[in-house]
């Protein structure tokens, strides 16, 4: 939690060891947000939410440990700081991966079981219209998703909201976007086009977070005055 003032920019991290970092720096920065990346461990401590990029998971796991962002990760997120994961992000949110390698760990805090390269080597990359149910009032029809060898969530927990399935084609119904809580994750790529819509409902998370924690700060205070 960043020590500035709420009425200040929300501070979203993006995990900057590999993978797009760019582009949801840029759609989160179109969005008003202090955008800023995430490489080294007192980065974690000043942010109030964090993107995980689309990338390469195994890499990306093996760069978190190296950079010692590990335990300061799993420490925010345990904390309930509010994280979204597109593609390989997803997969370092999940608790569990189908068939995983025995090397690689997750963060984990989504209570779902992924399976990465699901939608098979034929079609490494496709393009859909997908139904989304979006939390914003605002926001209303469907999302141009793109999928890059995504993984797809093969099991969910009780308490993980199902946000979106592939509409169709072999995989049709496949889970591919959910919320469990502050997290969230997707199996496409909303940085890649000008939709801010997804990266919306994340800062709009963000916010909400941001508003209880100050709120729970300063009651102890107001009972005090009482
Ligand atoms: N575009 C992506 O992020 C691909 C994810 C990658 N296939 C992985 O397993 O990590």
């Amino acid at each position: 939690m960043s020590t500035t003032s709420i009425l200040s920019l929300p501070r979203i991290g993006v995990l900057a060891v590999q993978g797009d970092v760019r582009e949801h720096l840029a759609a989160l920065d179109a969005l008003g947000a202090d955008a800023v990346t995430v490489r080294r461990p007192a980065e974690v401590e000043s942010i109030d939410g964090l993107v995980i990029p689309g990338g390469e998971s195994t890499v990306m796991d093996k760069l978190v440990r190296a950079f010692d962002l590990r335990e300061p990760l799993l420490r925010r997120i345990a904390e309930g700081m509010p994280a979204y994961g597109s593609c390989a992000g997803m997969i370092m949110l999940a608790d569990r991966i189908a068939d995983g390698r025995p090397d690689q760990q997750t963060l984990g805090g989504l209570d779902i079981t992924v399976r990465r390269n699901a939608f098979g080597r034929q079609v490494d990359s496709f393009e859909q219209d997908l139904d989304y149910a979006w939390r914003d009032a605002g926001a209303t029809g469907t999302v141009h998703a793109v999928f890059i060898r995504a993984p797809w969530v093969e099991q969910v927990g009780p308490e993980v909201e199902v946000l979106a399935r592939v509409s169709e084609g072999a995989a049709a119904g496949r889970i591919v976007a959910v919320r469990q809580g502050n997290l969230m994750a997707t199996s496409f790529h909303p940085e890649v086009g000008a939709d801010r819509r997804i990266h919306a409902e994340f800062v709009s998370i963000v916010r909400e977070h941001r508003l209880q924690q100050s709120g729970a700060r300063q009651s102890p205070e107001r009972e005090d005055t009482a």
